[in-house]
């Protein structure tokens, strides 16, 4: 891989590379775009097959973080880190307060937070380290676990689609198809059941499946079935680029609304699913819940004011709706421009000089 034309293509601002022998540490923090404010995104765990896999995903999933905290109203700017490794057999104490360590080191250009593969207990061990990592214990007034309140976004964001393309944002009686049933689409499903929704899940776990199953009745199906399967809804709630080539055709579904990160493979499916007239619910606008929640800490956390911020996400949705009709493009291209237009602003803003008393003449 090219590390730096790819790095230059994309406007990417630094990747450290993490290394630590004992523990087994190998992580690289990808910092995409800080005209916003400092880097926010969680730290995943994944047992990538190559080196070169994982600084893409590194980079790929920091952009979408720019883009995701700048269409969320956030002043944060986007950041992520990836751990190579196995989160169920290759964790330990050592390599979390490595990284943690690794973090303070950049001085808060960026904060972290979970992804697949870490938890509130791995995001605790950083913070022996470091103040700069988000979503540990509510004992330290933090925000805890942040997937219950991505869910709820996504279930938020999925009304508004529904209400776009269905012409109601009522769920009930809706067939949705889950892919990936993890600690956010357990609690997506939830509020779908709730609200009378027919579920239909798949995941590689089958434990998962079977909780979904028992509590709220939903239907399983194979993993390569769920693209196929009549319904009115895919919530693709497991990892990335799943929107493809090969799965495109199997789609029944007249809305794509759910909570993994980089959903399209590639940005031309995003214009082949708008041909099709699927609504598209853009992946970093509808899961902003949980980054929403944890930037929250920022100010001292308070539950109720970032619930209300999630809450939100319904308008922030039907405003990317608004823009793809208005000026008739996708619905990716429309979250696109939103966030590029507001990052484009502050940057401007920001090359006005603001005199900041760091240089001695302000002071003789
Ligand atoms: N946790 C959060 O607050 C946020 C998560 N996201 C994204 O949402 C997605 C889900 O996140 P979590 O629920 O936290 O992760 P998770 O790891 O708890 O859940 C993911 C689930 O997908 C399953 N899975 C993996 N590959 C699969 C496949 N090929 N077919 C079917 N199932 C498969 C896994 O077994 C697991 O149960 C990820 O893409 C993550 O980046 C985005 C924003 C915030
Ligand atoms: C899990 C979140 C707190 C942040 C993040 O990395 C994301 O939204 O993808």
């Amino acid at each position: 891989m090219e590390i730096f034309k790819y790095m230059k293509e994309y406007d990417y601002e630094q990747l450290v590379f993490c290394q630590d022998e004992e523990s087994g540490l190998k992580a690289i923090i990808a910092i995409h775009d800080t005209t916003l404010g400092p880097a926010l995104g969680g730290t995943r765990m994944w047992t990538y097959a190559s080196e070169d896999e994982a600084i893409e995903d590194a980079l790929r999933l920091s952009k979408g973080m720019t883009y995701k905290n700048a269409a969320a109203g956030l002043n944060l700017g986007g950041g992520k880190t990836v751990i190579i490794g196995d989160p169920k057999t290759e964790k330990n104490e050592e390599m979390f307060r490595a990284f943690g360590r690794y973090i303070q080191g950049l001085n808060g250009r960026y904060i972290t937070a979970e992804d697949v593969g870490t938890t509130v207990h791995d995001m605790d061990t950083i913070h022996e380290e470091t103040d700069y990592v988000t979503g540990i214990s509510p004992a330290f007034g933090s925000s805890g676990n942040p997937s219950p309140v991505t869910a709820y976004g996504v279930y938020r964001g999925m009304k508004a689609a529904a209400m776009e393309a269905f012409g109601s944002d009522s769920l009930e009686g809706k067939v949705i198809a889950v892919q990936g049933v993890g600690n956010v689409a357990y609690n997506l499903c939830k509020h779908l059941h709730e609200e009378g929704a027919q579920l239909i899940v798949t995941d590689i776990n089958k434990e998962a499946v079977n909780r979904a199953v028992e509590n709220f009745g939903a239907k399983a199906v194979e993993t390569e079935e769920i693209y196929a399967v009549d319904c009115d809804i895919y919530a693709p709630c497991a990892l990335g680029a799943t929107i493809n080539d090969d799965t495109i055709p199997q789609i029944k579904a007249k809305v794509i609304a759910g909570a993994a990160n980089n959903q399209l493979k590639e940005a031309r499916h995003g214009d082949i699913i708008h041909e099709m007239g699927i609504v598209y619910t853009p992946d970093y606008v509808i899961n902003a819940g949980g980054v929403i929640n944890v930037a929250d800490e920022l100010y001292g956390y308070n539950y109720d004011r970032a619930m209300k911020r999630v809450e939100g996400l319904y308008d922030t949705c039907t405003r990317v709706f608004e823009i793809a009709r208005r000026d008739n493009i996708p619905t990716y291209m429309a979250a696109d421009r939103m966030a590029e237009e507001r990052i484009e602003k502050m940057r401007k803003t920001k090359s006005t000089f603001i005199q900041n008393e760091h240089h001695i003449l302000s002071r003789r």
